[in-house]
């Protein structure tokens, strides 16, 4: 049953109570990275037999490989993978970003120049589910970035990867593809193997021993962000229709034992109506058993004096998704300053963001979208700046650079600006 709370009675930290580091996963993680560096091939191919299933003597999924498998998925489902698609490809469009350069002073030139990353490596889960979404949410904006390189690695159960995850891959334009999945796919591609390549960055959703991984790796590689268990904070109000904030809030619960699903309603009636709503519809679920534990242990519904308060709690709490069931959404999104994916009305549900409508859904949970954004083409690319100046302009700035050198006795600066008009002056 889900535990009705009013906000005083609330403590925020708790939400996220599940996100507690756990040393044993730590330690088997650090053992299989160490594994993996030290005999490379060998080990992704003993800890996919072990783990997978899948006794593998190719690692790298051939052309063919995907052909056939991009043939094989019904075509009524490559076409909504291609709608999909598109609608992410113009989300991400919008997000590119161009150099710039000014000037500021005369003689003076400023700038940032945006590169591409060269390499990234794309993890796709593959445990328990399968995530075509996750191919297209993750390879789409690599490729919008103009990054040369795109690997994708995921566990092959039994050795064979699904079908539609490879189709996603042929239709987001990944380049090579590797049946490798957990911490040791992310150790290979941090470190590289004789078959992996090393890559500058790993990004994608995974299970706790690949979010650990990431974390062991990072430093070697960049990553994205540690993504935890989904979580979704419904914002209601009296006139929702409580089976429909029901359905939401299992849309999350469904996806992992420890994902987390919150109502904040100022209506005590529709708590109640959501409630009961929520035990009607879990045993009507395939995923019955993990939507039951999820609510069970991290479901909550928030007693709120009123929708602005409602908004306050959900400040504190971060969700990486964020509903707001209300008439005139729009006059509160100003309100909302923590929360990783927005669905504004009553017809957006958050699955929409999941699969179709063209926002990102690899998203800061735990808490982190306080200071996190959704993947994006940012994740692509990095920045130089640049500096040009004329002869008249450094004369114009040489002695505050020298003062300024000397000041941190660091002579050696203040000469490379002065030198050249010293040089000059002897001639
Ligand atoms: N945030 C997102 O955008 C998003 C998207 C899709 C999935 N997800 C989440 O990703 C997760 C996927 O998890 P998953 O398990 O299905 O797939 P996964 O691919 O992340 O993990 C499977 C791998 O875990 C490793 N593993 C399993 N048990 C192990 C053990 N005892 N010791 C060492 N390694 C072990 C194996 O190598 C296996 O190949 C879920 O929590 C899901 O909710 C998140
Ligand atoms: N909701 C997940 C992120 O929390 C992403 C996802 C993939 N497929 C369905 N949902
Ligand atoms: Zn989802």
């Amino acid at each position: 049953m889900i535990k009705q709370y009013t906000y005083n009675e609330i403590h925020i930290d708790d939400i996220f109570s599940r996100m507690e580091e756990k040393n044993e996963i730590a330690d088997v993680v650090a053992e299989i990275i160490a594994t993996v560096r030290k005999k490379g091939d060998k080990a992704l191919r003993e800890y996919s037999l072990r783990f997978d299933g899948a006794d593998l003597e190719k690692m790298e999924v051939s052309a063919e490989e995907i052909q056939e498998a991009y043939e094989a998925v019904a075509k009524e489902f490559i076409f909504i993978l291609e709608e999909a698609a598109e609608h992410i490809r113009g989300y991400h469009e919008k997000q590119k970003r161009t150099d710039l350069m000014y000037m500021p002073r005369d003689g003076v030139i400023l700038g940032q120049k945006i590169t591409p990353l060269d390499k990234v490596g794309l993890y796709v889960p593959g445990g328990t589910a399968n995530y075509p979404s996750t191919v297209l949410m993750n390879g789409i904006p690599a490729k919008i970035a103009g990054v040369k390189e795109v690997f994708m690695v995921t566990p092959a159960k039994g050795g064979k990867i699904n079908p539609e995850v490879l189709a996603a891959a042929k239709i987001a334009g990944v380049d090579r593809i590797f049946k490798i999945g957990g911490a040791q796919a992310i150790a290979a591609l941090a470190y590289g193997t004789e078959t992996i390549p090393r890559v500058d960055k790993i990004v994608g959703p995974g299970n706790a021993f690949v979010a650990e991984a990431k974390k062991q790796v990072f430093g070697k590689v960049s990553i994205d962000m540690i993504a935890g268990p989904s979580e979704i904070l419904v914002i209601a109000d009296g006139q929702s229709d409580a089976a429909v904030v029901a359905a939401d809030l299992l849309s999350q619960a469904e996806h992992d034992t420890m994902a987390s699903a919150v109502l904040v309603t100022d209506s005590k009636a529709l708590a109640e109506a959501v409630s009961a709503c929520l035990e009607e519809q879990i045993p009507l679920l395939p995923r019955k058993e993990i939507a039951r534990k999820s609510i069970d242990i991290n479901g909550k519904i928030i007693l709120a004096e009123s929708i602005q308060e409602a908004i306050e709690i959900a400040n504190q709490i971060a969700p990486e998704h964020l509903e707001l069931c209300v008439d005139h959404p729009f006059e509160y999104l100003g309100d909302i300053r923590h929360a990783g994916s927005i669905f504004l009305g009553r017809y957006a549900p958050e699955a929409l963001g999941d699969y179709f409508s063209g926002t990102n859904h690899t998203l800061p949970t735990g808490g982190s979208a306080r200071f996190a954004s959704p993947l994006s083409v940012d994740d692509f690319i990095k920045k130089s700046s640049f500096t040009h100046y004329t002869k008249d302009a450094l004369a114009k700035e040489a002695d505050k650079i020298n003062a300024f050198a000397q000041r941190e006795g660091l002579a050696a600066h203040g000469k490379s600006a002065m030198i050249r008009f010293e040089r000059e002056a002897k001639k």
